[in-house]
């Protein structure tokens, strides 16, 4: 039974206090028997979050991090530094970091076997362009994604990945995908984890739709025999549309 997991992505919003108070204010609330919920928030809104979280079942992810263990990197955060603060998920390969930031299926992967060595939980993102779509690629930009991301990783870790599949034209746009078309590209990877691993892990694995996910759809997708939870943008912001994503997953 694949437990289904909510993961809030800020993206570049909330200071540090706004942070603290977000988590006063679902602490008790977004926490839902038999839910995984998680927020990922901006680097310097860490501390104040794993702080203020303490004692509840909300985990605390970043957005990115660099796959070395220090070095001259300006700018960059380890994934020691991720793990010194409490932080448990990390994003990676979101498709703002591909598209504005030159991430790529190759650091993607970079990132993905890294994540491990810092007990970070990878949620790695995959999903097509609108052209793609529309070019009936939707599949093979998948396949493409997920099979480098998951490039040479075990068995044990492939099943503790959380890939997220978010169709780029529905992010942030108000156009979600239909439960019943992400659940049919969700099946795809899974059936890509099958090929690339072993039966087993593809039915461990767990796979979130994103793109325009609210509390009013979230049941459908979650409704979806392959859809295990959500990665959610704008509507993780306000306390109160996170805790019904996060009932919303029951
Ligand atoms: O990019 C997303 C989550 O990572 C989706 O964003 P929205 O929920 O705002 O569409």
């Amino acid at each position: 039974m694949r437990k289904p997991i909510i993961a809030g992505n800020w993206k570049m919003f909330k200071t540090a206090a706004e942070a603290a108070s977000f988590a006063k204010e679902v602490s008790g609330k977004a926490e839902v028997e038999g839910v995984e919920s998680v927020i990922c928030a901006p680097f310097t809104a860490l501390p104040a979050l794993t702080e203020a979280l303490q004692g509840t079942s909300i985990q605390v992810g970043a957005q990115n991090f660099h796959w070395e263990e220090n070095g001259a990197f300006t700018g960059e955060i380890s994934g020691a530094m991720l793990q010194e603060l409490g932080v448990k998920y990390v994003i990676i390969g979101h498709s703002e970091r591909r598209a504005y930031f030159a991430e790529t299926d190759e650091t993607v992967n970079k990132k993905t076997l890294a994540a491990f060595q810092y007990d970070l939980t990878p949620i790695v993102c995959v999903g097509e362009k609108l052209e793609e779509r529309e070019a009936g690629q939707t599949k093979e930009v998948c396949k493409e994604q997920t099979v480098a991301a998951l490039k040479g990783l075990s068995v044990e870790q492939a099943a503790q990945v959380v890939i997220a599949y978010e169709p780029i034209w529905a992010i942030g746009t108000g156009k979600s995908s239909t439960a019943e078309d992400a659940n049919e590209v969700i099946a795809y990877i899974r059936e890509l984890v099958a090929e690339a691993f072993d039966a087993q892990t593809a039915q461990s694995i767990r796979i979130q739709y994103g793109g325009s996910v609210k509390p009013n759809n979230v049941k459908e997708y979650m409704g979806q025999s392959d859809i295990d939870g959500a990665l959610v943008g704008g509507a993780s912001l306000q306390a109160d549309s996170y805790i019904q994503l996060v009932e919303g997953a029951k």
